[in-house]
């Protein structure tokens, strides 16, 4: 029978299965941080159980974490997290890259770069932005915390098999467009429903040739279309990123991985519960205006008024958002003003999004009303942006550079967007209050944020710098 690689990823790690009742699904890789594992190691000790394979567990820290004096945790819960995570895994023997690690990073960016994350296998960790991974072609989602415990104990999850569905992206992106771009169009478009219940495989000429940053953009962000997951089948490109990474399997036994993994794609005649092609030269650089995802338009739109066929709901979620936003509606995109600026978060923090970032940037300054700061995914990708003169080309324009952490994505630390004022993010989610109390998000791709950042408002970043400038990277990561 044909199988989508969903089915191929799914029943190789079934080790339970029974009419009318979830599978039981084997666990190959469990990332841990220090916001959604504290009860779950204290339901162990309760239990008076220990961890089944430590050695499959990866914890890092990264939510709660300062950016600046990254060692000084002033809030309390803060830092009793991070040295509850610190505690746990000293006690039950799991791996944690801590504050002084060099590995230390945004969990979602150091999976990848350290060559954990690998095609074909079950990742999950206590964080919806998981499905990060699946753009190597791994199964990877967000658990909750007393899934976490189980993991934990067990090693394996209780899953019903979701609903799949196949988005297939096909042609060119525009001069200025990114991965960003495409899966905040594809939110705008479909809404943030669009996934629910459903795998996501994305698939087509477009994602075939995105780098697996690129990729992992887009697969980060499918949570915020409703998914479970999202998957990418695994090729050249990600073997070639994968090899030499400090975890990846070596020679011999790396090749063999390469053949194994080859077979990881959708037969033909695989069948999908539905199907969603797109053509990418439709796509333009997109900004949101609202407080979900799919409130979002290309840079050259203007804000919606009343809509005539619109339900009262809808009605009514379009003037709740344009209140807390602080838009009458019918405002253009161009027209808004940014006081804060934010290139980061496991969206786009890695190293070829401030090397885009920082072509925008190279010799401007950032505009005297604007607060910027750039804040890299990982100790890696700061120590490779460094190594690249990077940080300087951000702080000579005005730019702050910050130690690795999630930061402003969300106001669980320091870095607070305050009440009333408005931030380009290069974050995923622009919720009510998501960058701190009253705070109004923008998410933009990086060459957008950078491009904010210079003019003090929402700017086409394409009329920013010359066609040859601005060549999507291709760089494989480091
Ligand atoms: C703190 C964590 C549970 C949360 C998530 O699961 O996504 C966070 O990472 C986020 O992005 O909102
Ligand atoms: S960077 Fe943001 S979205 Fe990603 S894990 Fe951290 S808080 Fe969640």
């Amino acid at each position: 029978m044909s199988k989508t690689i969903i089915d191929k990823l799914w029943d190789s790690h079934v080790v339970v299965n029974e009419e009318n009742k979830p599978d039981l699904l084997y666990i190959d890789l469990h990332l841990i941080h220090e916001v959604t594992s504290p009860q779950a190691f204290a339901g162990l000790r309760e239990k008076n159980r220990t961890v089944r394979r430590p050695d499959l567990c990866f914890a890092t820290m990264d939510h709660n974490i300062p950016t600046i004096d990254r060692f000084n945790i002033k809030d309390e819960t803060s830092r009793l997290q991070v040295e509850t995570l610190e505690k746990n895994c000293e006690e039950f023997g799991i791996q944690l890259e801590g504050l002084n690690s060099e590995q230390q990073g945004i969990v979602h960016v150091i999976g990848p770069e350290l060559g954990l994350t690998l095609p074909g296998k079950t990742i999950v960790c206590g964080d919806s932005h998981t499905s990060t991974h699946g753009a190597f072609g791994a199964l990877a989602f967000g658990i909750g915390t007393s899934e976490v415990e189980h993991v934990l104990a067990t090693q394996t999850l209780w899953q019903n098999k979701p609903k799949q569905m196949k988005v297939n992206i096909e042609g060119d992106l525009g001069f200025g467009v990114t991965a960003k771009d495409v899966i905040l169009w594809f939110i705008a478009k479909f809404g943030t429903n669009v996934g629910t219940g459903s795998i996501i495989e994305f698939s087509g000429s477009t994602v075939r040739g995105f780098s697996m940053e690129e990729r992992m953009t887009l697969c980060n962000m499918s949570i915020e279309a409703g998914a479970k997951a999202s998957v990418i089948a695994p090729d050249e490109t990600t073997f070639e990123y994968i090899q030499g990474k400090r975890y990846a399997p070596e020679n011999q036994d790396f090749k063999q991985s390469c053949e194994r993994w080859s077979k990881l794609a959708s037969d033909p005649e695989a069948k999908f519960d539905q199907v969603i092609e797109i053509d990418a030269s439709e796509i333009e650089p997109m900004v949101t205006w609202g407080t979900t995802p799919s409130m979002c338009l290309p840079v050259s739109g203007v804000i919606p008024v009343k809509d005539p066929l619109s339900t009262n709901e809808e009605e009514q979620a379009l003037q709740n958002a344009l209140t807390y936003m602080g838009f009458n509606g019918n405002e253009r995109i161009e027209e808004i003003s940014v006081q804060h600026v934010f290139i980061g978060s496991c969206t786009n923090s890695r190293l070829s999004d401030l090397i885009e970032a920082s072509k925008v940037v190279e010799g401007s300054k950032v505009h005297p009303d604007v607060r910027a700061i750039v804040v890299p995914g990982s100790q890696a990708v700061k120590r490779e942006a460094e190594t690249l003169g990077l940080h300087q080309i951000f702080l000579d324009a005005g730019f702050e550079w910050r130690e690795s952490g999630c930061s402003m994505c969300l106001g669980m630390n320091d870095d607070i967007v305050p009440e009333g004022e408005r931030c380009a993010s290069t974050s995923n989610r622009n919720f009510a209050g998501r960058q701190g109390k009253g705070a109004r998000t923008h998410l933009v791709s990086p060459i957008m944020a950078a491009a904010a950042a210079l003019k003090g408002k929402f700017t086409d970043v394409r009329s920013v710098l010359p066609v040859k400038e601005l060549e999507v990277n291709r760089y494989a990561g480091v």
